[in-house]
């Protein structure tokens, strides 16, 4: 599969904190979800694939331009939605468009116009008199309608309505549909990532601690529980988070394919319970809040 993105060895540095080496990449037709704590390094990962912050070494590549010689290009081609939106806040949202427009070699402005109207924003009204989720849904029209091949959105959808919401994981769904396109998005809504993320990272601590298919992250993470004596030691041993349940016990494995052909007789049996768990207990665990 092609790589519309690439990083490698990618470090920035701030006083006290290192983001990296990183090394990435994002296939065509794909969302990656970037999933981490507060300060973890998502922001300032997905501003250093932009040159928005200068990194202090590696290389970053999007569709086969390395971005330290083709910063004009690769800006064209994407689309980016960052934690807060600056505007000219005394111009109107059709001078906005018309101005943003003059940036990019394929503006669309029928589909920005679609876009207004399908969000509600009126094109007369100043920015400064938008809200906090109108200027969202701006920030996705404006980089929707310059048709990006790669979007890179910075926890688009944390002050957007559920409604809203749904709307622009679709459109993203939309735009990695068509097999050449590709979104980088971070959210704290987990929920928003496993909607839509084809593949999850985890950063932590400024690394990527955890780079993976979300459909086999999470066939493979599982909580086991088990009455006590019914789980080989072995097999016991190897969980973690063990917790007192109203089953008797349980634990968290991250290797369920491993355990399976032990843990199906036991299942049929009902001696033994598997529950799924979500990308946010994965988390918990891969910060080292999850008991060993
Ligand atoms: N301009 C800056 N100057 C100094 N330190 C910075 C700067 N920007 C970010 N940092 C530091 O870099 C680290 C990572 O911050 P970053 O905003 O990338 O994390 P994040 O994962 O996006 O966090 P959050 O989930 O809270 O938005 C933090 O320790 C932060 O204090």
């Amino acid at each position: 599969m092609n790589k519309v993105v690439e990083v490698k060895d990618l470090v920035k540095k701030y006083p006290g904190f290192q983001l990296g080496p990183i090394d990435l990449e994002i296939p065509e037709g794909s969302i990656v979800g970037l999933i981490g704590p507060n300060g973890a390094g998502k922001t300032t990962l997905i501003k250093s694939m932009l040159n928005l912050v200068h990194r202090d070494a590696g290389m970053v590549r999007i569709m086969g331009m390395d971005l330290s010689k083709n910063e004009r290009e690769i800006k064209d081609i994407v689309g980016y939605v960052g934690e807060h939106q600056y505007f000219y806040e005394d111009k109107r949202v059709s001078w906005l468009g018309n101005f943003v427009s003059s940036f990019y070699s394929n503006w669309n402005n029928d589909l920005f116009r679609e876009l207004l109207e399908k969000y509600q924003i009126d094109p007369k009204k100043r920015a400064r008199e938008l809200s906090k989720g109108m200027r969202v849904k701006l920030s996705f029209a404006i980089a929707i309608s310059h048709n990006p091949k790669v979007m890179l959105l910075d926890e688009p959808t944390s002050g957007l309505d559920p409604i809203v919401r749904r709307e622009i994981l679709e459109e993203m769904r939309n735009i990695a549909g068509d097999e050449k396109r590709s979104v980088l998005i971070s959210s704290h809504i987990t929920d928003d990532i496993d909607r839509i993320a084809d593949y999850v990272i985890y950063l932590l601590d400024g690394k990527v601690a955890l780079y993976s298919e979300k459909d086999s992250l999470l066939a493979e993470w599982k909580r086991i529980h088990y009455v006590d004596g019914e789980l080989p030691d072995s097999l016991q041993n190897s969980l973690f988070d063990k917790t007192e349940t109203a089953f008797g016990n349980s634990g968290i494995t991250s290797k369920y394919s491993e355990l399976k052909a032990l843990l199906d007789p036991l299942l049929q049996e009902g001696r033994v319970k598997v529950e799924n768990l979500g990308l946010d207990d994965i988390l918990i665990c891969l910060v080292g809040k999850c008991k060993k």
